[in-house]
């Protein structure tokens, strides 16, 4: 069972002393729901419920802090009771009167002990740390360190102070907490630890094998940060699934202040400088083409990442720069629906990507649009095992993402082994009426993974090289990519964007109508369609080298507009090896002129001379115009084939032109069948499945080639599960005989 709002409080104090785990036994087993209710607990009943001694003597320590931090005095009467606790951490000298929070706290460099490196940022490094505050208590924190040489800049500093002076005015469960500053060189933030690092880091980590129901939980939780952000008139500016952390199990904070600004009571929205630099993947098209960041700006962003959280951080928009972006979302495209994503939680995003900004709702109303829109969850009356479905143990929970009256299979994730798959909707019973599920099942076991690392780590900036999907004067003007420095050797998004000139105005520039195709199509060397290039300072992103590998498997990037075939046909003959001579073979060919058309008639030859010649003429002509004709005849059966490789090879990603003429050879010049022979041969060529099961697969995902992939290697995971499930049967039932 997840964790509720009322009982945040419990889940967080529980975080901080690494108990976590026993909330839900604490909070129901112990019917602990207020910070009083300790005072009616024994040792024995901890004991009871499998706490150590020494868990328990943390436990009792966390709970006498909290008690004499104030936390629980300043509790403010408010409905959403989650939001009033002022949490501070335990830090004896912050916390005070609710809403009116001190000031955070000058450090003494003396007073930390820094550790690991977890990550590093535009300011520079962020280490984990223990805080020896003067009361005597230590806190685990997170150090962010200020790069020696940015601290000398004036307008470092002065982004570094305005991060701080933002930061120190917030108080909510769900955004990271500052607990102060060093002044001295190098000069530190110091904030609360988020002891599982990023969400992009985990997701990415974990590939498909992740509670879906929690990612629910994370998108409630990221609304409430955000609700409060919009209640204290703050836009975020740079809300992606980089800038959630992992602070417990089930608790996400949002950090990352580097780019908020505050609203001012008479403006409704704030327009940026141009050349700062923007995080163009998550942006709305107000903000790609004005510059204008309001909350709304912000609700699109949240949408945004939503949508990398379902689809385990994938990169939104991956390969397009920001002005083809803002083409594509100005002519209605959207990111598709994540499979894996629960299907309200999809119309919700939707709503967050209406063009109109006032057409998308508050953070106010998404949180209640979140409450409604979480999963149903399920029991199953029985076992249920069968191939290509979702397996199935009798009771087990089931998070259900696809269901309807009229579908007799339900899409849904099995809590226990995180596997997704369509299931008998009959086997369903709510979990209402189930039976309580052992303790074991009610909380879906999950650890928190480190951070991905390794160098070449994609950020969730939307490339491996942030600066790649952030304005950049080099990337976007010089018209072509160059690799970037080393991410900790990048210059801040605060500070490196005094630096960074003209991203906005780079987006803008030259931007094509309404209305306009942009540019021409591009080949890659192997002869592959790649995304159209809008404009000659346009630069593609490199892509992500998982894409590339799964090439199949990934979504394609969303479909440029249809090609120009004109470029196409002056391309191809530059480029003769695109469309060698043998690969048009399946076009219709000309029939072979008939001898008789271009001979004299029998009665002719035995004319006058200038009846001859004037035979002789006309026949001249005549072959003339018919050579012409053929010629406009033949351009024509040229431009149409063309136009037909190019369809197929927009609905098929990865393919190349021989692939796809030979396909259309194949199938009459039927585009649409070549497309699914097409595609029946990608999904073939990944799995060991037969071609007809294939076929079927695909038919059931409506010839949604990533879709079915995902499907397919999901199902080919159970599969190998069963299959060594089995073994294991195997031998040990031989062990006994
Ligand atoms: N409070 C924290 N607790 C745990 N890890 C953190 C914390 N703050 C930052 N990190 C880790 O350090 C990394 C760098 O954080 P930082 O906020 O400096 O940069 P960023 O947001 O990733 O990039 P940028 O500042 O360029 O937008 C994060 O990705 C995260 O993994």
């Amino acid at each position: 069972m997840l964790m509720d709002k009322d009982t945040q409080w419990l889940y967080q104090l529980l975080a901080e002393v690494q108990l976590e785990k026993f909330y839900t036994r604490i909070r129901d087993g112990l019917n602990i729901t207020r910070i009083d209710h300790f005072n009616y607990v024994k040792d024995a009943d901890f004991e009871y419920i499998g706490i150590s001694k020494p868990a328990q003597r943390r436990l009792w320590e966390a709970v006498k802090r909290y008690k004499t931090s104030g936390r629980s005095r300043n509790k403010v009467s408010s409905n959403r009771s989650a939001d009033a606790e002022h949490w501070a951490g335990g830090v004896p000298n912050m916390g005070v009167e609710a809403g009116t929070r001190a000031l955070p706290s000058l450090i003494q460099d003396s007073e930390l002990v820094l550790g690991e490196k977890l990550g590093s940022g535009s300011f520079g490094v962020v280490r984990k740390g223990d805080w020896y505050t003067p009361t005597g208590t230590v806190l685990p924190v997170a150090v962010k360190s200020l790069k020696s040489d940015m601290s000398r800049q004036a307008d470092t500093l002065k982004d570094f102070l305005q991060e701080v002076t933002v930061m120190q005015s917030l108080d909510h469960t769900n955004i990271i907490r500052l607990y102060g500053v060093v002044l001295t060189q190098p000069l530190k933030m110091v904030t609360e630890l988020a002891i599982g690092g990023s969400l992009y880091d985990i997701l990415r980590f974990r590939q498909y094998k992740y509670p879906l129901m929690r990612l629910w939980l994370f998108t409630a939780q990221i609304a409430a940060g955000m609700e409060y952000l919009e209640s204290r008139r703050y836009i975020h500016r740079d809300l992606a699934a980089r800038n959630v952390l992992l602070a417990a199990k089930e608790l996400v904070k949002i950090g990352d202040f580097g780019l908020m600004r505050g609203l001012s009571q008479d403006k409704d929205h704030y327009v940026m400088a141009s050349h700062r630099r923007i995080p163009f993947a998550w942006c709305a098209p107000e903000s790609l083409r004005t510059g204008s960041f309001s909350h709304a700006s912000d609700v699109w962003m949240y949408g945004v990442t939503l949508w990398e959280m379902f689809t385990f951080c994938e990169e939104p928009w991956c390969g397009l720069s920001g002005r083809e972006i803002l083409w594509h979302v100005e002519r209605d495209t959207r990111l598709e629906k994540p499979p894996d994503c629960p299907q309200e939680l999809f119309v919700m995003m939707k709503k967050c990507w209406a063009f109109n900004p006032a057409d998308r709702p508050s953070f106010a109303q998404l949180t209640t649009m979140v409450a409604e829109a979480k999963p149903m969850e399920v029991h199953v009356t029985r076992d249920f095992v069968e191939p290509r479905k979702l397996q199935l143990a009798a009771n087990d929970a089931v998070t259900v993402l696809q269901h309807s009256k009229e579908l007799v299979e339900w899409l849904g994730q099995n809590q226990r082994t995180l596997n997704v798959g369509l299931f008998p909707a009959m086997l369903a019973i709510p979990e209402s009426t189930a039976s309580n599920p052992p303790p074991s099942q009610a909380v879906t076991p999950a650890f928190i993974s480190p951070p991905v690392k390794g160098s070449l780590q994609h950020t969730g900036h939307g490339d491996f090289q942030p600066v790649n999907s952030w304005g950049s004067p080099a990337r976007l003007e010089d018209g072509g990519w160059r690799p970037g420095p080393a991410r900790e050797r990048e210059p801040t998004n605060l500070k490196k964007m005094a630096g960074m000139s003209r991203s906005l105005e780079s987006v803008l520039s030259g931007h094509p109508a309404r209305g306009q195709t942009p540019g021409a199509v591009r080949v890659d060397q192997h002869g592959r369609l790649l995304p159209p290039v809008m404009e000659s300072n346009s630069v593609m992103m490199p892509r992500d080298p998982r894409r590339m590998s799964e090439a199949s498997v990934n979504p394609p990037p969303p479909r440029p507009p249809l090609p120009n075939l004109k470029h196409l046909h002056i391309k191809a003959q530059k480029k003769p090896p695109m469309y060698p001579a043998s690969a048009t073979s399946w076009m219709p060919q000309f029939p072979a002129q008939k001898p008789a058309q271009t001979q004299p008639s029998q009665g002719a030859a035995t004319g006058s001379n200038l009846i001859k010649m004037s035979q002789m003429n006309r026949s001249t002509s005549q072959l003339n115009e018919d050579s012409r004709e053929r010629d406009r005849t033949r351009e024509q059966e040229k431009l149409q084939s063309q136009n037909l490789v190019t369809q197929v090879m927009e609905a098929v990603h990865g393919v190349t032109i021989e692939e796809v003429q030979s396909a259309l050879q194949r199938n009459d010049g039927n585009p649409l069948r070549a497309e699914k022979q097409l595609k029946l041969e990608q999904l073939y060529s990944l799995s060991l499945c037969s071609k007809e099961d294939c076929n079927k697969i695909l038919t059931l995902h409506q010839w949604n080639l990533q879709q079915a992939s995902r499907y397919l290697m999901r199902w080919s995971r159970e599969d190998r599960a069963a299959a060594s499930d089995r073994e294991r049967q195997q031998i040990s039932a031989e062990r006994r005989v």
